[in-house]
């Protein structure tokens, strides 16, 4: 079945929302106004280590959500990393369609549009982009962008990049806990630790003000770390509010997956978000989900429970199983 991609119904120019895209009354962003004169933790990773430690243990127990600035990637390379995403998208729609992926099917991998599952669910204002980044032998480097040439090689680089950054945080975050500083990483698989990158793209739409551009979730990885363009968009829920994130030249988006909620038995927090659409502008999102193997066994840490004070309060399961659950909308 041929897929509507939201790219091609905002070019038409429409004045009206097509209703299977208007969010129920209590979902729309008119309805649910971000608070202000609130911001969201930003740490610099140049400060003194300690400093740095207990700014990520506060952000991620209170909020599950941080930026991070001098984090050492690149500023000409986060560029690049958005130059070739946007000439993707840019090309003409047959080219695209050459990458559609059909999650039906178990096709996940390339270029994609939500469709609705039941007859009264919304669907989301957005098209996307989405492949595995890493480990080596779980790439499908088929599914990536030929076009432009240059998109493997960026991409491989930004890769590298997170990579790096991906093992700064877990360490920074199991010290935080109290753990010596390779626990984290090694539960969530160590070297096998699994990569996605996720393209998201949300075109002008005609009234943002009715729709989203993806609906309140959490992630299921245990950290996703994303760079955004220069249009804001992302909300996420703090003490019974949505708090807008500004936009920070260079600065990069830290999330706390449901994978480290669990592992920390509760201590740091799988932060609510979601994201808005502009009238006028394209936002463009590039998230990478970090995750552990998909046989991985995750459950809160040994080191942190006790049966008196701290019992578990999630139950221990592969993270296929956790995957399965999350998508059928089945308890955890
Ligand atoms: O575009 C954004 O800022 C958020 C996207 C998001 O939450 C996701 O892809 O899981
Ligand atoms: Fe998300």
């Amino acid at each position: 079945m041929k897929k509507e991609r939201v790219q091609i119904l905002s070019h038409r120019g429409l004045k009206e929302l097509p209703p299977q895209f208007v969010r129920p009354a209590h979902e729309q962003p008119e309805n649910t106004k971000a608070i202000e004169g609130v911001a969201v933790p930003v740490i610099s990773l140049s400060q003194p280590h300690e400093v740095v430690v207990n700014e990520i243990f506060g952000a991620s127990s209170e909020w599950g959500f941080f930026l991070i600035t001098d984090h050492g990637v690149p500023s000409s390379l986060i560029q690049r990393l958005q130059e070739v995403g946007q000439e993707f998208f840019a090309l003409p729609q047959e080219d695209k369609e050459a990458y559609a992926n059909d999650p039906p099917n178990g096709k996940f991998e390339g270029y994609g549009t939500k469709m609705t599952k039941t007859h009264d669910e919304k669907l989301e204002w957005i098209d996307y982009f989405f492949h595995v980044l890493s480990p080596s032998p779980r790439v499908n480097y088929e599914i990536w962008p030929r076009n432009p040439p240059s998109y493997r090689e960026v991409t491989e680089k930004y890769k590298e990049e997170i990579l790096r950054l991906t093992d700064k945080l877990l360490k920074l975050l199991s010290e935080a806990l109290g753990l010596e500083e390779k626990v984290l990483k090694s539960h969530l698989g160590g070297e096998e630790i699994e990569l996605e990158m996720k393209i998201n793209m949300y075109p002008p739409c005609p009234q943002p003000q009715l729709a989203l551009g993806v609906e309140p979730h959490t992630d299921m990885s245990a950290l996703t770390i994303l760079v955004p363009n220069d249009v804001p968009g992302l909300e996420v829920w703090k003490d019974g509010n949505w708090v807008s994130v500004q936009y920070l030249p260079n600065a990069l988006f830290v999330h706390v997956g449901d994978q480290l909620q669990v592992l920390s038995n509760g201590k740091y927090r799988s932060v609510l978000h979601r994201s808005l659409v502009n009238k006028d502008r394209m936002r463009l999102s590039w998230a990478v989900f970090i995750a552990p193997p998909h046989q991985a066994l995750i459950g809160p840490l040994a080191e942190l429970v006790d049966d008196e004070k701290n019992p578990a309060k999630f139950s221990t399961k592969t993270f296929a199983e956790y995957r399965y659950r999350k998508f059928n909308k089945l308890p955890q």
